[in-house]
């Protein structure tokens, strides 16, 4: 049992107005909880209109966003993943994800690493680091014996980190999300697939529904396991995503499949790639 997690993913559609916002996210809270969930997610910028989050920082763990995650991981104990929240320091903002545990305790904070600055014509243009900071640290925590690592909508790109949070010991990756039309059609599972498959762990996104004021998100929140499979996706309106973690699939496939235990760092740090060496 110790190894064993039941998991919600909340998939919601955020609105213009930030109190009702939170209320909607407890009250999905609460259901998450009735249908047994220990560890529950939120999708990022879950309390904030997306395209004018700036307008809405707050301080962590000072913060209204803040508050209302920690009452609800108190009540309800269960630990929480609180999406994300744009987060205020010394004049920076910060795109912030915190984790509650079920005596209501900060007991991890993300502020996302890789900024989104992006652009596909006829796509999508984004440019994340005209407002927002960049964090430089990684975070962790545990529930029962699992070992969770956290990542932030862009940073599912970033093999790299996903590789640094396996070889720390992660098998769960959470990142909250919210692609966009362009690249969500183009990469949102495959990447999931990908990190999971490669570091043999499960990988979950979190997003806000599709009609979330002022962006159109890709939705399909998503749970895949550690061979790459895809256990439950959303479709793109409000759902609830439930999924059993178990850590010891990660340990079966790591046991079967070392890859691991069979890179070659050393190798990898001082090869010369030649066009040819004859
Ligand atoms: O990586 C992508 O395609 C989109 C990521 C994104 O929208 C973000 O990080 O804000």
């Amino acid at each position: 049992m110790l190894s064993k997690i039941r998991t919600a993913l909340i998939q919601f559609k955020v609105g213009v107005n930030k109190s009702a916002n939170l209320l909607k996210a407890s009250q999905f809270i609460e259901l998450a909880k009735n249908k047994g969930g220990e560890l529950i997610a939120l999708p990022e910028y879950f309390s904030t209109p997306i395209y004018t989050f700036y307008n809405h920082a707050e301080n962590i763990p000072d913060g209204p966003s803040s508050r209302i995650l920690a009452e609800n991981a108190k009540y309800h104990k269960i630990y929480l993943v609180g999406g994300t929240i744009p987060e205020e320091e010394d004049g920076n903002i910060y795109n912030t994800c915190t984790v509650w545990n079920p005596e209501g305790e900060l007991i991890a904070k993300y502020r996302k690493i890789h900024m989104c600055d992006i652009e596909i014509p006829g796509g999508i243009k984004l440019k994340e680091s005209e407002i927002v900071s960049p964090g430089d640290k990684m975070a962790t925590f545990h529930v029962k014996d699992i070992k969770v690592g956290l990542g932030i909508c862009y940073d599912l790109r970033f093999e790299e980190m996903a590789k640094l949070y396996r070889l720390s010991g992660c098998k769960l990756l959470i990142y909250p999300a919210a692609f966009n039309m362009t690249t969500g059609a183009l990469h949102w599972e495959l990447m999931q697939r990908s990190r999971a498959n490669d570091n043999q762990l499960y990988v979950f996104t979190i997003s806000p529904a599709r009609g979330t004021e002022g962006y159109c998100c890709w939705g399909h929140s998503q749970v895949t396991d550690p061979l790459g499979n895809i256990v439950v996706s959303a479709g793109h309106g409000e759902e609830i995503l439930l999924a059993n973690i178990d850590g010891k699939m990660c340990d079966e496939v790591r046991q079967k499949m070392p890859i691991c235990l069979h890179r070659r760092p050393n190798i990898y740090d001082t090869v010369k790639i030649c066009d040819s060496d004859i």
